[in-house]
């Protein structure tokens, strides 16, 4: 659907240019939603408005639907956009019209007349949940209905692509998981694929089905976004994540860890459970595998997108025999573990 080849976007001229985005390699697949994460200032909405024009690469190709988009002359440019929605943080609705109003805003501009518009929009206001809100103003709206009308409005000339640019990140988590779940609702029952930038992993783990990871201007990482979640490669992705899957040590116990024992310590271990090992009672056969002597000190369970995965941080006697009984276990089980040091 969507084909970055090698593109490179300078800002700037020659003598004091900088570059925001340095060689992306990236394919988006039609029907999915695809997530891209980054710090603040990686270069992610620069990379989401070369989708649709609003920027034009430096070098490299962005291709759309098998039209490269530095190509177009403005009404190519125009057509694009019919075909690519977009949502943003502040929603950027026009405080003078009413929600039916600011869904119909694209399909005036398109030139259709007044009864294609209202055969248009009522139905997109009840697929968001706003049937009864068509004669709100923006400032009678919530944050999550405001969002809805940009939602609606997005897909008022019926785009095969929503792109989404940090479009929860003024929400609370309640509407977040609202606007979420209508997102993928839409995805499902549209077959609209959807590319969202977001700095919140949350929004990721939740919703996207494939993940990029951004960081000065490069992608770092890609892959399925519970590949790329549960095993990250790279330092930035880990770091991003860290605080998200619970795969962060409480303070109380990292100023605690060794990395040495002597006799009479604990080993720290960190058990990973997902896939096959998620839905086996591996915790308590290695306590009776071990005699016993264990303490589960953190751990979390999450969902990424849709598959569970679990860690539990767990300490044990750091003598030779018990250590080679569990790792055995491990061994035996396949469950994957990590040990973090040891502990007094
Ligand atoms: N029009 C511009 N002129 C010059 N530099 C720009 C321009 N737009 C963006 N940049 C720079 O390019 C880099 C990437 O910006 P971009 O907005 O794409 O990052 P981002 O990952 O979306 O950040 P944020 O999450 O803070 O919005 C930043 O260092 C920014 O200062």
């Amino acid at each position: 659907m969507i084909t970055f080849e090698g593109v490179t976007k300078r800002y700037g001229d020659d003598a004091k240019s900088f570059t925001a985005l340095d060689g992306i390699d990236m394919t988006v697949s039609r029907g999915a939603i695809t997530g891209i994460i980054g710090r603040s200032g990686a270069g992610k909405s620069t990379l989401i408005r070369l989708v649709n024009g609003l920027e034009k690469a430096s070098s490299g190709r962005v291709v759309v639907d098998g039209t490269e988009v530095g190509q177009l002359n403005d009404a190519g440019l125009r057509g694009l956009r019919r075909e690519v929605g977009m949502i943003f943080q502040h929603f950027n609705l026009l405080s003078s019209r009413t929600a039916f109003d600011n869904v119909a805003l694209p399909l005036e501009i398109a030139g259709l007349d007044n009864v294609a518009i209202k055969q248009k929009v009522g139905p997109l206001l009840e697929l968001v949940g706003l049937g009864d809100k068509s004669t709100r103003y923006p400032s009678e709206l919530s944050g999550g209905q405001k969002q809805r009308v940009g939602i609606a409005r997005a897909l008022a000339t019926s785009p095969k692509l929503l792109l989404s640019d940090e479009a929860t990140s003024a929400l609370d988590p309640e509407t977040t998981q609202s606007i979420l779940a209508l997102l993928r609702q839409i995805n499902a029952e549209l077959g609209l694929t959807v590319l969202l930038i977001t700095h919140e992993m949350e929004v990721v783990k939740t919703i996207a089905s494939h993940v990029a990871v951004i960081d000065k201007g490069r992608i770092v990482e890609q892959g399925p976004t519970f590949d790329v979640f549960t095993a990250p490669k790279h330092e930035t992705t880990r770091i991003l994540l860290a605080s998200t899957l619970g795969t962060t040590l409480p303070e109380w116990l990292h100023s605690r860890l060794k990395a040495e024992h002597s006799v009479g310590d604990r080993i720290l271990v960190r058990l990973t459970f997902f896939g096959a090992t998620a839905f086996q009672p591996l915790t308590a056969r290695l306590v009776s595998e071990i005699g016993g002597d264990v303490n589960i000190l953190a751990g979390a369970i999450e969902e990424i997108a849709g598959e569970p995965f679990g860690t539990l941080v767990v300490s044990y006697p750091a003598a030779p025999e018990v250590i080679e009984r569990a790792n055995r276990f491990y061994a035996a089980t396949g469950l994957s573990n990590e040990v973090l040091g040891y502990v007094a």
